[in-house]
């Protein structure tokens, strides 16, 4: 049976039931994922929901509400608009869909309003936002698109919810994979890989089904760099090189140390390299790091400093702000995944960089293939990215990259049951530990 027979909810009025249309249409969609795989459908096929009802003309919108040939739209995002029509009038670009998983969580709550409001892709760039929950979360889900009916942004032209990743991943062309389960009391970290290796392993197999032949995928939850290879490794039909493991909070947090030992603001910090793994073995490199343009070494002169206290600051920020907050960084986060977004759809500035967790295969710094492993790039500003070659090394360097390239090599063979490397053993260092860990 198709989906649109299944389950395409007769969209409800404008406020009235709609949200339970959209709950059920989900729960039988997690029955339905047993037995079928929906068919892909093409973005032409595709008719599209509006917000903003004073900037455009609806097809038919009176007191009943047309029908959707969306399986899944929430609410207002039901009302059925010919944005191509629109779309041509106020020279937009295509809609882009973007799934967020875990996207009742709370980095997702400051993230999602950022992706809507245009402040991300562009201000000429409409976007469909598919959101993956759980039975755990729907509720807290339909309350999440609720404030994004209620934001009244002009952008957001659709707004889908789901339990079901082969369903929310069709047709994305950006996943941003933040869900997972946070590492509890008494739970070993092969556990944690373990278990959150089964979601982005499922997570993996659903985007290579369903997604874009050329989505871009950034993944968040953590130990996000493993996390990234699982799924990459689970994905084969799309290309390694799309799959980020986010290292951009940690870029941000040190350009911030640098700023405040330097005296300057941080806009004056480029070059910054975060190399490795998203834990407390990453390596902020103060070597190629630069400030006014000039190398951080000849403006910080306290060498000792840089080598530890600005690298432990960096390494330990997490911890740090969760003793602080009770709970992980959510909001600085959120803006690290827009810069890290942001970085990829517009040109680098010459002569600058971005760190990103990417496959390691092909690159020019000696570092061990079939990785995820942060290294510096550069984009043309179509979402692609080529690793910087102009980057000189030291001892110091060199030895803290063969650490933390050693955690990451370990963590992979952790993981080895999930990503076809036969069976997994656990050898992990007794002091890898996530940044919030500490
Ligand atoms: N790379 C980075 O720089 C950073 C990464 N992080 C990581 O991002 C992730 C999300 O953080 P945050 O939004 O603050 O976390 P929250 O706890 O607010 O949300 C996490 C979401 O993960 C989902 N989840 C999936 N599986 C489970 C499970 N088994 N148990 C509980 N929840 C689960 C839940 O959504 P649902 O029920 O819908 O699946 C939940 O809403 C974490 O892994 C965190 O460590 C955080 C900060 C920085
Ligand atoms: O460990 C966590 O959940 C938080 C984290 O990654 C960070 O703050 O960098």
């Amino acid at each position: 049976m198709a989906v649109a027979e299944l389950s395409a909810p007769t969209c409800a009025k404008q406020g009235l039931g709609s949200s339970q249309l959209s709950y059920l249409s989900a729960r039988t969609s997690s029955f339905r994922r047993l037995s079928f795989r929906p068919p892909r459908r093409t973005h032409s096929s595709r008719i599209s929901c509006s917000v903003n009802q004073t900037a455009q003309t609806p097809v038919a919108v009176e007191t009943e509400v047309p029908k959707s040939n969306k399986p899944e739209c929430f609410g207002v995002f039901c009302l059925t608009y010919d944005l191509k029509a629109e779309e041509e009038t106020k020279s937009w670009k295509k809609l882009i869909n973007v799934a967020v998983s875990g996207a009742a969580g709370m980095i997702s709550n400051h993230l999602l309003f950022k992706l809507a409001s245009g402040q991300v892709f562009g201000h000429d760039q409409p976007i469909a936002l598919k959101l993956l929950g759980s039975e755990r979360s729907f509720q807290a889900l339909e309350g999440v698109a609720m404030e994004l009916e209620d934001s009244l942004f002009p952008l957001l032209r659709e707004v889908q919810i789901g339990i079901d990743p082969y369903e929310v991943f069709q047709d994305v062309e950006w996943a941003l994979l933040i869900g997972a389960k946070p590492r509890g009391p008494g739970m070993e970290r092969a556990g944690l890989l373990d278990i959150n290796g089964q979601i982005f392993a499922e997570q993996g197999k659903a985007l290579n089904a369903v997604a874009s032949r050329n989505v871009k995928v950034i993944v968040v939850g953590n130990p996000c760099n493993t996390n990234a290879l699982i799924c990459l490794k689970n994905a084969p039909d799309i290309p390694a090189k799309n799959f980020h493991a986010l290292t951009r909070l940690d870029e941000n947090r040190a350009k911030c140390q640098l700023a405040l030992k330097a005296g300057v603001f941080y806009d004056k910090v480029s070059n910054m390299t975060i190399w490795g793994n998203h834990s407390t073995t990453q390596v902020p490199d103060f070597l190629n790091a630069r400030i006014n343009g000039l190398p951080v070494k000849e403006v910080i002169t306290d060498h000792k400093w840089l080598e530890e206290e600005f690298t432990e600051n960096v390494q330990k920020r997490g911890g740090v702000l969760i003793k602080k907050w009770g709970r992980s960084s959510a909001a600085s986060t959120a803006v690290s995944i827009a810069d890290a977004i942001r970085s990829l759809v517009t040109p680098t500035p010459e002569g600058d960089w971005f760190s990103s967790g990417v496959y390691t295969d092909g690159n020019p710094y000696g570092i061990a293939e079939g990785i995820v492993f942060s290294m510096p790039c550069r984009s043309k500003g179509d979402g692609d990215y080529e690793l910087v070659k102009d980057v000189i090394f030291d001892d110091y360097l060199l030895k803290r990259l063969t650490k933390t390239e050693a955690e990451l090599l370990a963590e992979r063979r952790c993981v080895a049951h999930l990503i076809g490397g036969g069976v997994a053993y656990c050898d992990l260092p007794e002091d890898t530990m996530l940044p919030g860990e500490m």
